[in-house]
């Protein structure tokens, strides 16, 4: 090891360690695998999958132990990690009564709920320990109880977008927080779902990437957190029908500037006869996007991908895990943008490029859980 690698060893908090130990394991592992029998490699996914619950598990234990601290974001992707590794052992193996004492110790006097004790909170807060309640069966009227009158206090007033705390700046983080919490607790009527609306469309900037908030640049993690709002408001209008109101965006109306199959805009286009040329097209079972998603998918497999495999935010920076989880879960969401059933696969004309290679979120997880 050489004095700038040590030094930085030494410097690394534990956290970043344990991340590294891991790292290294996961590496030595697709060695030991790529030079491996086909048979031999199923019998080898089976034991990691064994080691995989009993790690997620030391993570979940860790709600009742006052040795490391628990922490709802780690709660959350473990017991989605669980799940979607299935299986009885995997099920089985969530504490859900720990698990309900934890998020009810997190339930803060607003309604809101903190990330960990004595921890922020926020909007992601809300998301997670909702989500992980309602995934578990265990969300009941305590756990419910003012979130949806926190998140309403969100609500950036002159943007139409969610903040992470009252009285900030909307960002789409926050934004899939706030609207995917409100679905869950069955409470999405009380926003302003066409602000909300007119808010994300703007987000797509003329690289066709989407930003996180007004001003900033583009990134490729913001095509899952602002792509997915999209996802969701139109499951929810095509799920409620007239329930929902979308006052400025009709079934319809032009919402974006959408273009032939494939061309990307120069980012100047206005409406145009092609425009509602496509809406015409739009065939049974189908629903047009509210959202540019050919020209995303350019943006996340041309600008996002490295070449040497993963993901990052933009061209000039690194890739790593976090980005290339959320560019795939937007890529996900771009090719079932246009089918109304969720459980059809994508339509071929929403897949850019002649590879039909379909991203299932719940495949994702797998990956790069
Ligand atoms: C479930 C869960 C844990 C959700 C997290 C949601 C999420 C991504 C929130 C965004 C947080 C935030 C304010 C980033 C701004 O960073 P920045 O200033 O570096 O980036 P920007 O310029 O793009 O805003
Ligand atoms: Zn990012």
């Amino acid at each position: 090891m050489d004095s700038v690698e040590s030094s930085n060893q030494r410097r690394a908090t534990v956290t970043q360690r344990e991340q590294w130990m891991v790292q290294d394991q996961v590496f030595q592992i697709y060695d030991i695998f790529a030079n491996i029998p086909p048979k031999a490699q199923n019998l080898m996914l089976e034991l990691q999958r064994d080691s995989h619950i009993e790690y997620l598990n030391k993570g979940l234990m860790q709600l009742s132990s006052s040795f490391v601290m628990p922490h709802l974001a780690t709660t959350y992707a473990a017991v989605n990690s669980l799940i979607t590794l299935g299986g009885r052992r995997a099920l089985s193996s969530i504490n859900r009564e720990k698990l309900y004492a934890f998020l009810r110790r997190m339930k803060a006097s607003s309604g809101a709920f903190r990330m960990h004790d004595a921890g922020e909170i926020d909007v992601r807060a809300c998301y997670t320990a909702i989500s992980v309640a309602s995934i578990l069966n265990i969300l009941d009227d305590e756990l419910i109880e003012d979130v949806g009158n926190y998140i309403l206090r969100l609500l950036s007033t002159y943007e139409g977008g969610i903040a992470g705390e009252p009285g900030s700046e909307a960002h789409g983080g926050y934004t899939f927080c706030g609207l995917a919490a409100m679905i869950l607790i069955n409470e999405a009527n009380r926003l302003d779902l066409a602000g909300l609306l007119d808010w994300v469309v703007f987000r797509q900037g003329v690289e066709c990437g989407f930003q996180g908030r007004t001003n900033k640049l583009v990134d490729g993690c913001y095509s899952f957190w602002q792509g997915s709002v999209f996802a969701l408001l139109q499951r929810l209008h095509s799920v409620n029908g007239k329930r929902v109101a979308f006052s400025d965006a009709e079934e319809g109306d032009c919402a974006t500037d959408s273009t032939s199959e494939g061309e990307l805009t120069d980012g100047n286009s206005s409406e145009t006869d092609e425009t509602c040329h496509m809406k015409q097209g739009v065939g049974h079972g189908e629903m047009e996007p509210l959202f540019h998603s050919i020209a995303l998918q350019q943006y996340i497999i041309l600008c996002s991908q490295e070449q040497g495999g993963g993901f990052r935010d933009k061209p000039g920076k690194a890739r790593d895990y976090y980005h290339t989880c959320y560019c795939l879960s937007g890529l996900s969401v771009c090719q079932y943008s246009w089918s109304k059933d969720e459980n059809s696969p994508p339509l071929p004309k929403a897949v850019l490029g002649p590879t039909r290679i379909f991203w299932n979120p719940s495949i994702l997880y797998i990956m790069w859980s």
